[in-house]
């Protein structure tokens, strides 16, 4: 089984790997950089889900994998609070696509700000931890939740999601041939 995801970031690959490595042993993973097609900062979460959807649908497109990943990181705004949003999607051959949403956490209000006049998190973040390239590591979850959950955990447990309904989807329509 060929696997693709629509990304080189190494946090949200390392997650597909480790997820697919361990329901589809055999399976080989391909990254490749895809267009999302919504804003490089979305700012809801259907903006985040729908680039998500985008990015597992521009991978179908541009390999001949028979499954493939979409993982998008967002804000949101509830209440005054900007909380990140992560979101991911799954496509499958026959045209399915499942999309699931991952751990939302707040941001703290200077960070917040920051975004509110145009930044990305990614660059901010850098700026906030003196770290290069924070989203492709531990990311903000990892830095706001004193390292408990580093981003390519919390992408694990969304690609976990996608997986899960994909087998379920799987053995039911095997009971149905029965
Ligand atoms: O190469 P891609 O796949 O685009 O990876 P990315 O890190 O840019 O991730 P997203 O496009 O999904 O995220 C949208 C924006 O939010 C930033 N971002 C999201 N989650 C983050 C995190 O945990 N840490 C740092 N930046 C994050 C990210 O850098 C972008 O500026
Ligand atoms: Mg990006």
């Amino acid at each position: 089984m060929k696997v693709a995801v629509g990304t080189k970031n190494k946090a949200k690959v390392g997650a597909v790997e480790a997820i697919v490595k361990q329901f589809f042993p055999e399976a080989t993973v391909e990254s490749i950089d895809v267009p999302s097609d919504v804003s490089v900062q979305p700012f809801s979460n259907e903006e985040t889900r729908q680039g998500a959807i985008n990015r597992a649908r521009n991978a179908m497109m541009k390999t001949n994998a028979d499954i493939t990943f979409g993982l998008e990181g967002g804000v949101d705004e509830i209440e005054g609070t900007m909380y990140c949003c992560n979101w991911g999607a799954v496509n499958l051959k026959d045209g399915t696509v499942i999309a699931s949403s991952g751990a939302q956490f707040a941001l703290p209000e200077e960070i917040a700000r920051e975004l509110r006049v145009g930044m990305e998190l990614g660059p901010v973040m850098d700026v906030y931890t003196n770290i290069e390239n924070i989203r492709q590591h531990q990311g903000a979850v990892g830095i706001f939740t004193h390292n408990l959950i580093d981003r390519k955990a919390m992408f694990e447990h969304i690609v976990k999601l996608l997986v899960g309904q994909v087998l379920f989807k799987m053995s039911k329509e095997q009971k149905e041939e029965m």
